[in-house]
């Protein structure tokens, strides 16, 4: 462990279930959904609750707060439902945001779907205060280091997408192209007649851009210059093995050619599957979907904390979302 990390541990001071200090721990959460409207169902009939999702976020914030050794959340995007009405998705937003904004420490948010129904994505990351470093494209990817040894990059699915883009921007009108070849049916939310992975070419997924995949390619050269591990944050998951396949980023397959390049990617999270899931990939990279505070009936919760240690991630689960350990020693099979 180097020596700031080991710092990083003292102060955070809380021993976990082995006996041993982690780094430092973040509190993890997804799928809001919020919305002021009667309970209802997803598409294929699982049960949702939009108005006690928020409660699930209330209960979270001050759990996270009582823990008192977070060191910062990270929302796993789609905070208010497209079922929202229109004229009530400005105030929505803002009031996720104002219940997030009530952990004390910082909070990471990136973009989903339902996000981009309710309102488009320049509006909507000044509110989530995803800064673009200057850049002219309204992007959402972004990279953190919350202590030297580690590194957060936060990918943004929904860059080339269909949804979110005004009308005639480039990115909307290669994702129509992408969907109108890889997807026949009219409406292009169906997945019906694709087969296996090809089901995730529906229109609300996305996929990462090119600009996105060499900025990804030169961060994670830049963590193994700096020995540092990295830990992926995706809404769309990356992984076939821990979610199912309509809810697949469009080219997963890419950048996780790209992952697998180098060594230091040790964990990807991932949300929008709704039903929670881990895999580990054929290069031993950890694969988990956290599952989504709208579909947890009243008075239960999903939303949990992870230890970060020199050699593994401890997942630590409420109700329904169960713990789970991330060893880095773990046989790769090729
Ligand atoms: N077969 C389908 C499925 C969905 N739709 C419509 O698409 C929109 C988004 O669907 P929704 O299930 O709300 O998206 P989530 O991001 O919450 O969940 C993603 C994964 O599905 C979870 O497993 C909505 O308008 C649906 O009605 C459709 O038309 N046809």
């Amino acid at each position: 462990m180097r020596r700031s990390d080991f710092c990083m541990a003292l102060a955070n001071g809380l021993a976990n279930v082995q006996g041993r200090h982690p780094i430092f721990s973040f509190g993890v959460i997804a799928d809001v959904q919020y919305a002021d409207v009667p309970d209802g169902h997803s598409f294929v009939g699982v049960p949702r609750y939009y108005r006690h999702s928020i409660l699930v976020l209330e209960r979270a914030v001050k759990s996270w707060n009582n823990h008192k050794k977070l060191n910062f959340v990270i929302n796993f995007g789609d905070i208010v439902d497209g079922k929202c009405p229109k004229d009530q998705s400005l105030e929505a937003v803002k009031k996720v945001v104002c219940e997030f904004e009530k952990f004390r420490g910082p909070v990471y948010h990136m973009i989903g779907n339902h996000c981009l129904y309710n309102l488009p994505r320049d509006e909507l990351l000044p509110l989530l205060k995803i800064s673009n470093h200057g850049s002219h494209h309204a992007h959402a990817y972004y990279d953190f280091s919350p202590t030297p040894g580690y590194r957060f990059v936060v990918l943004d699915g929904y860059d080339i997408s269909a949804i979110g883009w005004p009308c005639d921007h480039p990115n909307t009108l290669e994702a129509l192209k992408i969907l109108s070849e890889k997807n026949p049916n009219s409406n292009k939310n169906s997945p019906e007649g694709l087969k296996d992975v090809d089901r995730r070419f529906v229109m609300f997924n996305g996929a990462v851009g090119i600009e996105q995949m060499e900025w990804l390619d030169t961060v994670l050269q830049d963590a193994t210059n700096m020995k540092q591990k990295v830990i992926v944050c995706s809404h769309l998951p990356l992984d076939p093995g821990a979610t199912g396949k309509t809810s697949l980023l469009w080219n997963y397959d890419q950048v996780m050619d790209v992952i697998h390049r180098y060594d230091c990617v040790k964990v990807c999270l991932a949300g929008h599957s709704h039903k929670g899931r881990y895999s580990i990939d054929s290069h031993g990279v950890h694969h988990r979907v956290i599952d989504a505070a709208l579909e947890c009936p009243p008075g239960t919760d999903a939303f949990g904390y992870i230890n970060v240690y020199d050699d593994m991630l401890s997942l630590v689960g409420t109700d329904r979302l169960e713990n789970t350990d991330f060893s880095f020693d773990s046989l790769t099979i090729s």
